[in-house]
């Protein structure tokens, strides 16, 4: 970087990308990645891998919202969560200890120090820096000044003959009056303590992990949901035994709501007013968290001046090869709006990356996403929920209750299910939905299965190991394949799996 901040040439270890005219320029890099989450570094990592010369310009560290605000600190809260709810039956074990005491700065220690080890330590970041990528972290807001170029708030300028965009999202906000006194999920990491009680609004991914941990730490946790369930986009069952549970924990679930009216102070924190089945309503906490969605982050970007176009959602619109509505500027991740996740914002990153150097030559290809939470209980799903798949297919669908598992019962945890949606006709998976002790984990295998496009009693026929929670899928499978009448020689899920 020259003293304007300008790049210079980065070779790439593969050769290059043939000059251009304005290729040659030394300021000039042949792909400019804009944000540093897992969808920009997974493009920038692609593009240089092609031999690219790549500049990678993000606001604060490498790494995004994914491994320093979202998915790495709710997780490490989550197993904090865990810990203390394992604790709490160490008695039924015959283990005796004193109470089980939370003390909050120091679990924020941890949280810390784990974003930090794996940001030391993932081998991605050398990965990038040793295809030669010019990182520029901490580079602040970057801004488009015209179709090629971009300078950040702390004054630096790039060209790019070709720009990706991998900005990711913010919560998004709630426009009532009083809505400054309310906070996002990032502002629970700088709590000195845990609050009293806690109102959380939206009970959809972000809203109840929110809700389930900080219950789980002792706060009194109103949980405020507009729609008629929480989890709205997973299936029903899934939606009713996390809110029973949840319930059952003392957490008061307010959904059907008309609106949130408005946020007003109280001596003790928040009071916030709502409409309910046409009546007025109003909830108290020490501290309210708004979850009510993730909008696209393009308010700095300024994309009129490079001609990007925006979606009604205001998310960055693109094509199956990840172009904008400008043929040399493409995005990926959260910042498009399609499925909101780490894997699928590097998957999109890597497509961006291979037509910005190559041409438009990759789609992004449709592919089984699984996904799940990690609150208590957890819950995850992979495929058609069934009301969906009842909508299109002749279907077997099975349940497996975590009561009635080996595995759950050793340990004490078991509320759940597993449930198997299964096409009558072609014996393929068509969704798996799991609540429960490890469901994200118990999903994968539901994935796989899904991916290599096993037919139910071929997945039946492997002896999952026991006492596994993953061997519940291996039941549900199996009596799946008795009910579709066919020969189930799985007979290892006689016994309870
Ligand atoms: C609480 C929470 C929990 C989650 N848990 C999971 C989970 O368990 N599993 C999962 O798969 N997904 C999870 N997600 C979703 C996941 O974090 C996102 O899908 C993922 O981070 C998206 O990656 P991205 O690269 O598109 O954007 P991000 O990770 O958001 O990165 C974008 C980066 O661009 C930077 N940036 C923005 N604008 C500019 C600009 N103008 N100039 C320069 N830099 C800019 C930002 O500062 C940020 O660093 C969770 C999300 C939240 C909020
Ligand atoms: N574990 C994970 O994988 C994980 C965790 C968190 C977030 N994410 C990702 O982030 C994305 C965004 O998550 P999110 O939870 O912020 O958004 P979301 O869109 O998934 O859920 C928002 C919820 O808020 C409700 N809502 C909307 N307006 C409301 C209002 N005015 N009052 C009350 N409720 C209202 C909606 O009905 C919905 O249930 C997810 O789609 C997911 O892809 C993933």
């Amino acid at each position: 970087m020259d003293g304007l901040g300008r790049v210079g040439p980065c070779p790439g270890p593969r050769g290059r990308l043939p000059p251009s005219a304005s290729t040659t320029g030394l300021d000039m890099t042949d792909v400019l990645v804009i944000g540093a989450g897992p969808a920009g570094v997974f493009a920038a990592h692609r593009a240089a891998d092609l031999g690219a010369r790549t500049t990678l310009v993000t606001r604060e560290q490498f790494g995004g919202m994914a491994a320093n605000d979202g998915p790495v600190p709710v997780r490490t809260l989550a197993h904090a969560a865990r810990l203390m709810r394992e604790a709490r039956q160490l008695g039924r074990y015959g283990i005796t200890t004193d109470d089980v005491r939370l003390d909050y700065p120091r679990l924020l220690d941890r949280v810390r120090e784990v974003v930090h080890d794996i940001g030391t330590h993932t081998a991605l970041r050398a990965r990038v820096d040793g295809m030669g990528v010019a990182v520029h972290e901490h580079a602040g807001t970057a801004r488009f000044v015209d179709p090629h170029t971009v300078e950040t708030s702390h004054g630096l300028r790039f060209r790019g003959e070709n720009v990706i965009l991998c900005t990711g999202g913010v919560s998004r906000p709630l426009a009532v009056p009083g809505a400054e006194l309310t906070h996002t999920h990032s502002d629970a990491w700088s709590l000195r303590e845990i609050p009293p009680s806690m109102l959380v609004i939206g009970g959809g991914a972000t809203g109840v992990q929110v809700a389930s941990v900080f219950a789980a730490f002792g706060s009194r946790v109103q949980l405020v949901e507009a729609g008629p369930r929480i989890l709205p986009s997973e299936d029903e069952d899934v939606s009713a035994v996390v809110a029973e549970a949840f319930r059952e924990r003392g957490m008061v679930i307010i959904d059907h709501l008309d609106a949130v009216e408005s946020f007003e102070k109280t001596p003790d924190g928040v009071r916030m007013r709502f409409s309910r089945n046409g009546e007025a309503g109003s909830a108290e906490a020490a501290m309210a968290v708004v979850a009510i969605g993730w909008s696209a982050d393009t308010a700095g970007l300024n994309l009129p001046a490079a001609g990007v176009e925006t979606d009604e959602r205001g998310f960055v619109r693109v094509d199956a090869y990840q172009r904008t509505s400008v043929p040399h500027v493409f995005a990926a991740g959260d910042v498009t709006g399609r499925l909101m996740l780490v894997p699928q914002a590097a998957q999109s990153g890597f497509v961006a990356a291979t037509n910005a150097v190559r041409g438009p030559e990759l789609p992004l290809w449709d592919q089984i996403s699984p996904v799940g939470s990690f609150t208590d209980p957890e819950y995850a799903q992979v495929g058609l929920t069934e009301m969906k798949a009842r909508r299109e297919h002749d279907v077997v669908v099975t349940s497996v209750r975590f009561d009635a598992a080996a595995r759950p019962v050793i340990d004490g945890r078991t509320v759940g299910f597993c449930k198997l949606i299964v096409d009558r006709t072609s014996h393929r998976i068509l969704g798996c939905h799991v609540v429960g002790e490890r469901a994200v984990e118990t999903t994968q295998v539901a994935a796989v299965a899904m991916t290599a496009q096993l037919r139910v009693q071929d997945l039946a026929r492997i002896p999952l190991s026991f006492p596994t929670y993953a061997a519940v899928v291996g039941r549900a499978a199996y009596i799946a394949t008795r009910r579709l009448g066919l020969d189930a020689a799985g007979p290892r899920y006689e016994l309870p799996c």
